[in-house]
């Protein structure tokens, strides 16, 4: 078993329960750790045999395109299956930071799991 990490990468999504969050896209900066199994590509130096982290990261963004949610949470759980439909990882963890949203602090973020079962 092994891990995978994507750390702050850029999403652009509709995003926000109120209705000037709803104007315009919001950037957000996502850290993503998959479970996975890293065995085969030790061995083979094959990217075949793992989970393509450039492959993950424009799943992702991609969802962020095709996104309407209100809140962090169903926008987490919504790129968690897509991950896990797409690709052979046995688990995901997720970290979704929305940056310079509340006036008195830098950064707010929600971190969520996801087993494959
Ligand atoms: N747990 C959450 N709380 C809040 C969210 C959210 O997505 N999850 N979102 C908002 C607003 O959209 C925020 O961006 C501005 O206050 C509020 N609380």
């Amino acid at each position: 078993m092994g891990k995978i990490y994507i750390t702050g990468l850029e999403v652009d999504t509709l995003i926000g329960v109120y209705d000037w969050e709803r104007e315009r896209t919001t950037q957000l900066l996502l850290d993503v750790t998959l479970d996975v199994d890293l065995q085969a590509a030790m061995q083979s130096d094959d990217v075949a045999d793992t989970v393509d982290y450039a492959k993950v990261a424009e799943c992702i963004v991609q969802v962020g395109k095709e996104s309407t949610f209100e809140l962090l949470e169903a926008f987490g759980s919504k790129v968690m299956n897509s991950v896990l439909e797409s690709f052979p990882a046995n688990g995901i963890t997720l970290k979704i930071v929305k940056p310079n949203i509340l006036p008195n602090a830098r950064t707010v973020a929600v971190e969520m799991s996801k087993e494959r079962v």
